[in-house]
């Protein structure tokens, strides 16, 4: 991990991470890459792409986090964003879904190393838990996990009511969210100003689609 990098970043986002949670973070991508050699997880294995992609990125989510939250990542693959979220967020309970036994393990293999207790990776389809836990999560996010149209549908029976949705996108995250207005709507949900920011080293500029459910 690039700890420049990251301490940069953190101050940016007026983020408060102890040191501890710093090396959390750092032993996250350590194992990832211990992993990939056996397993594949991750495409991205440069220590500042790492650090930027996986890390950076995800960490522009916490300042959307509440106090209390209980969140729920979806596709959440080797546990980006929930790993971040859980180590920087432990007055969150988070949750984590993929389809891939192998990235829930790894994800459980972290929980195990850093005695993370407020991270419960699930193995399984999104669809199953929305039969199994309706309307227990206040915030549901995704990365990289489909448009936001099908995400919006997915995560719909799984928020509370008075929950919150949050797709992390590329550049064209506000031109796809106005496009699909009418459906976010009729889905019951209402948009909020987006959040559009810049990964360091000019690495893509992403953005957060924010939709809450309408009373
Ligand atoms: C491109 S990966 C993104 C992983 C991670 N969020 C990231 O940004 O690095 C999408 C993930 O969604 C998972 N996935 C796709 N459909 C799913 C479903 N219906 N339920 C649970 N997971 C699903 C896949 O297994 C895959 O790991």
């Amino acid at each position: 991990m690039n700890r420049e990098l990251l301490t940069k970043a953190v101050a940016e986002l007026n983020l408060e991470l102890a040191e501890q949670q710093v090396g959390a973070c750092e032993l996250v991508l350590q194992e990832l890459l211990r992993w990939n050699k056996k397993i594949n997880l991750t495409a991205i294995t440069s220590r500042d792409e790492m650090t930027i992609k996986h890390l950076i990125d995800s960490l522009h989510l916490v300042p959307e986090l509440r106090s209390g939250d209980r969140v729920l990542d979806i596709g959440s693959g080797a546990g980006f964003p929930a790993l971040v979220l859980a180590i920087a967020r432990p007055d969150c309970l988070v949750s984590s879904i993929d389809a891939v036994g192998k990235k829930i393990s790894f994800q459980k293999h972290i929980c195990r190393l850093l005695k993370l207790a407020n991270l419960e990776p699930l193995h399984g389809r999104v669809e199953q838990l929305a039969a199994d836990r309706p309307g227990t999560f206040s915030l549901v996010t995704s990365r990289a996990f489909s448009s936001l149209a099908l995400f919006v549908e997915l995560a719909a029976p799984l928020v509370s009511a008075t929950g919150r949705l949050i797709s992390m996108r590329g550049v064209d995250g506000e031109k796809e969210a106005k496009q699909q207005q009418g459906q976010i709507e009729s889905a019951g949900f209402g948009l909020e100003p987006p959040i559009a920011y810049r990964l360091p080293h000019k690495m893509g500029e992403r953005s957060l689609v924010i939709m809450r459910k309408a009373r």
